[in-house]
């Protein structure tokens, strides 16, 4: 049976360049560019916006009203948690919601969030949330490694307030949940199979696009 950790294992390299990635360091010890953090920001806001249709389209993907509650409660958690917060935290960085609807889609955040769209448009309902998984999974881990972390900075990080929002207990259990719901659509899919293949494909490719997504905070800022 294939689980969420042999996703991981089978890019490992990818794995750790996304969730330990340069920004990431940059943020925990508060040298990150504002620049890079202000674009990433206004990006976010456009990739989160269709990382809530992807929910709504795994919705529409259940065949059955018990299978429509987990994205139910993610997209849920997704608008009244994550897009929430986001927002009144880009007030702070004085970014509007009407700035950043009126910004365009930079190439990375174009790229990733059709490829999760894609992969739910023409594939099965697992393999969308195998493309959806590196977010919720991947922020959850880089969230509790960076408040565990011995090297973060706390007191005068400007960053402080993101760190807090993706170390903390919801957010942890939000990609505990990703992760057991993955693994309970996947357990007949033997390890080596055709569709175990095309998933860890999939996963993997999201994965990449995680970190051209850092990596597009320091090109395009
Ligand atoms: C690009 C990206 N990936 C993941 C997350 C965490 N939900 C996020 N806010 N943005």
């Amino acid at each position: 049976m294939l689980k969420t950790s042999d996703l991981i294992s089978s890019c490992q390299n990818d794995w750790d360049a996304y969730t330990r990635h340069r920004f990431v360091c940059e943020l925990g010890n508060g040298t990150l560019p504002e620049g890079a953090f202000r674009h990433y920001l206004q990006q976010d806001y456009l990739f989160l916006t269709h990382f809530a249709r992807a929910y709504a389209l795994a919705i529409y993907k259940c065949d059955n009203f018990a299978d429509m509650r987990y994205p139910l409660t993610s997209l849920q958690g997704t608008l009244d948690t994550e897009i929430t917060l986001h927002i009144d935290f880009c007030k702070k960085w004085g970014l509007t919601e009407t700035d950043m609807m009126a910004i365009p889609e930079a190439t990375g955040t174009v790229a990733y969030t059709r490829l999760v769209l894609d992969a739910g448009q023409s594939g099965s309902l697992v393999e969308l949330y195998a493309a959806m998984a590196p977010c919720a999974i991947g922020y959850a881990d880089i969230g509790q490694w960076l408040i565990n972390k011995s090297d973060t900075v706390f007191d005068g990080n400007p960053y402080r307030e993101w760190i807090d929002m993706y170390g903390n207990d919801e957010m942890q259990e939000a990609g505990n949940n990703c992760a057991a719901q993955l693994d309970a659509m996947m357990r007949d899919i033997p390890k080596d199979s055709a569709a175990a293949n095309r998933i860890k494909k999939i996963f993997r490719d999201a994965v990449r696009m995680e970190i051209a997504f850092w990596e597009q905070g320091y090109q395009d800022a």
